[in-house]
């Protein structure tokens, strides 16, 4: 369904699949026994995406949303593009030390750009607060913990706590005593594996095993996973070369993406494209509700071909901001033109 619609979508807008013309070098997996696990445009060495067995034909089907790029906005034209973000991955390179995820003085410069002219959101895995410390902008709106803590628009406060987290949407908060009791659990199963660590999202926990000899990994899972099967109020996903272990309650970033949406006005709203760039697995919910919606852009982050709802791509997160200057530039000439 969603090819014939990209297909005609293609064909509608005279769209050719090329390439794009990034530089050839980029590096090697650095953990080359997860199947899951792209390079997130961070290690140095000399695989070429094109080599990557089937990479060429996977941008087939989900081609560059850089070589997209006429078609986006022709698409885009009249209509209120609004922008989704995913963190890790995408806006940021996979690095070893998930504390050191810091994402470029230019990145930061483009997101800046992009959200001064379109509403701007960024859903990440990670807790909130940490999100917006890495970021460090005021003009994008943050969503942590897969969007189980949302600070949306003042004027739309669904909730409100106590603690002074006014104006934050946070549908799991009853679980927090039990995710706290989790996290020293969890502390406690991986304590002897060299390399494991825990990260604490609030209202999730990460269970990072990167860091891990490969001979572990498996161990390290089926730990993970025999304590949380255990536990009927929690439910495991898994990232990159991650173990996130959530409340089981039904919301993931594809909620988020739509109470956003709602909360920024534009639930009723025909003539908005809603755009989300993500990396992994969890971005998939998202890119679930934009297929649904039938307008807006799904877009994966990858240099290997992989399972995926999107329907466009970008290799990695150099191909992001090259995306997103163009949509800041593109609006900018829009406004311009009009003037
Ligand atoms: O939704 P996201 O913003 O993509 O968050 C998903 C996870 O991202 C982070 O972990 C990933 O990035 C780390 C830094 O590059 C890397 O070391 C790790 O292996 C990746 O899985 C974050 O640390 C996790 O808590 C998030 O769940």
């Amino acid at each position: 369904m969603m090819m014939r619609k990209l297909t005609k979508f293609n064909h509608t807008m005279g769209f050719q699949i090329t390439h794009s013309n990034k530089p050839k070098k980029v590096k090697p997996f650095s953990c080359p026994n997860n199947d899951d696990d792209d390079n997130g445009g961070t290690n140095g060495g000399s695989l070429i995406p094109d080599d990557v067995p089937g990479y060429a034909s996977w941008l087939g089907k989900h081609p560059s949303a850089l070589n997209m790029f006429d078609s986006i906005t022709k698409e885009a034209k009249g209509k209120k593009v609004v922008v989704f973000l995913d963190y890790d991955g995408t806006l940021s390179p996979i690095v070893d030390d998930p504390d050191k995820a810091f994402m470029s003085a230019e990145m930061r410069m483009a997101v800046r750009e992009v959200a001064k002219h379109f509403p701007t959101s960024i859903i990440s895995g990670r807790r909130r607060e940490r999100v917006k410390e890495f970021v460090q902008l005021s003009n994008v709106y943050y969503a942590g913990s897969h969007g189980l803590d949302i600070m949306a628009p003042p004027r739309a406060v669904k909730a409100c706590d106590k603690k002074g987290n006014e104006g934050a949407f946070q549908p799991a908060k009853l679980f927090l005593p039990a995710i706290q009791e989790m996290s020293i659990e969890l502390e406690d199963t991986i304590r002897e594996i060299q390399g494991a660590r825990i990260e604490d999202n609030k209202f999730c926990i990460s269970v990072h095993y990167r860091q891990v000899p490969p001979k572990d990994h498996e161990m390290l899972k089926e730990k993970v996973k025999s304590l949380v099967g255990n536990r009927p109020n929690f439910r495991l996903t898994e990232g990159k070369m991650v173990l996130e272990v959530r409340p089981s309650i039904e919301w993931n970033k594809g909620d988020a993406l739509n109470y956003l949406l709602d909360t920024l006005g534009f639930s009723n709203a025909k003539d908005v494209l809603p755009l989300y760039i993500g990396d992994d697995r969890t971005d998939e919910d998202a890119f679930k509700v934009i297929a649904s919606r039938r307008e807006g852009f799904p877009i994966i982050v990858s240099s290997i071909p992989k399972d995926t709802i999107a329907w466009f791509s970008l290799r990695d997160p150099s191909e992001v901001l090259a995306f997103l200057l163009r949509l800041a530039k593109w609006k900018k000439s829009e406004i311009h033109f009009y003037k």
